[in-house]
């Protein structure tokens, strides 16, 4: 869906005309040799949603952010951030995103201090500005008393939140992640999880690409679901769950070898010591399960509604897993 968006002008105002949606993608398409990476890709966001690229390796989520960065073009389609073409204004627009790549981009014989130094002048900021955003970023982080030590010293994680603190210095409007958690330790992933949070709470939208659905459900109020190119589905997390994610039933009762027949039942999977029986028609099918419980006396374990999962709405929108 394409929203409108306010008239583009050369100055970018945030305080005294916010601008509602700030991210319009229409038809990217983009080959790489033979191969297609992007068929065609078309979404719009607005100010402050912490939105969700989730989809397996090789699906196009990081070609997208590189066109959406500016690294890359599209062979067709348009981008327009903050109202603006990027294709016309990518200076202008550049100066309100924050981009993490995938591959860490740090200099590991220089201390963090000065790798976020030199990362700061690269995106403008200067003198005392400059100083006083390093120990921002850095208390931020966490990584404040490792401030002079040298990034070859770093462990992947601190590396990544260094990363992650050198995108931050000139306070982006919109901050895009691309996998900032592949491959570090657990500490540092919650402390990324947590900075993401609190910026998204201060009001940056963030993009955050991942093949990991567990952190796009604690992360991201928007998903869409990308593979081969294209974005299958779209939209906010609860909204996906009620259209795509299946109804179902999970029954465990002692002894029961064979489950009778059941109308209105779509299929049935042994889970656990139990079964999981998908239904269109939950009340009518729980109402049976009763009436069945109650006239052969059945001893019921659990007897409970499961709630949609995402990867259940990922295999309904692909037909395939999520797999690493
Ligand atoms: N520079 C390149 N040259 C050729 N093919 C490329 C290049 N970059 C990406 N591709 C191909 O384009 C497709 C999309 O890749 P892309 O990196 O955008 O996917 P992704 O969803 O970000 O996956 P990953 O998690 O592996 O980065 C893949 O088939 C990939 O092999």
């Amino acid at each position: 869906m394409i929203e409108t968006t306010p008239k583009a002008s050369s100055t970018l105002q945030f305080a005294s005309a916010p601008i509602e949606t700030i991210l319009e993608v229409s038809h990217l398409r983009k080959t790489y040799a033979k191969k297609q990476a992007l068929q065609d890709v078309t979404f719009s966001l607005k100010a402050g949603t912490s939105f969700g690229f989730l989809g397996p390796n090789g699906a196009g989520k990081s070609t997208t952010m590189k066109i959406l960065t500016g690294i890359i073009k599209a062979d067709s389609g348009s981008v327009k951030l903050f109202g603006q073409e990027l294709t016309t204004d990518a200076d202008a627009v550049s100066k309100y995103i924050g981009y993490v790549p995938q591959e860490i981009t740090l200099y590991e014989k220089l201390s963090a201090y000065d790798n976020l130094e030199f990362f700061g002048q690269t995106y403008g900021v200067r003198g005392k500005e400059l100083k006083q955003r390093i120990q921002e970023v850095l208390t931020q982080t966490g990584l404040l008393d490792r401030a002079k030590d040298e990034i070859s010293t770093f462990s992947g994680g601190m590396k990544r939140r260094i990363n992650i603190a050198a995108a931050l210095l000139h306070r982006p409007k919109l901050l895009i992640l691309d996998e900032p958690t592949v491959g570090i330790d657990p500490q540092s992933r919650n402390h990324i999880f947590e900075m993401i949070r609190e910026l998204n709470r201060e009001g940056v939208t963030i993009i955050y690409s991942t093949h990991y659905m567990e952190e796009v459900e604690v992360l991201c109020d928007e998903v869409a679901i990308m593979d081969q190119g294209m974005i299958k589905a779209m939209g906010p997390l609860g909204e996906l769950l009620d259209r795509y994610g299946d109804n179902a039933i999970y029954l465990e009762v002692n002894g029961l070898q064979e489950l009778p027949p059941l109308e209105h039942v779509t299929s049935t999977r042994k889970e656990g010591s139990g079964w999981v029986l998908e239904t269109e028609r939950m009340n009518s099918v729980m109402q049976h399960l009763l009436q069945l419980a109650s006239t052969h006396s059945w001893d019921v374990k659990q007897l409970t509604v499961v709630r949609p999962s995402l990867e259940h709405v990922f295999l309904r929108v692909t037909g395939t897993q999520l797999r690493d």
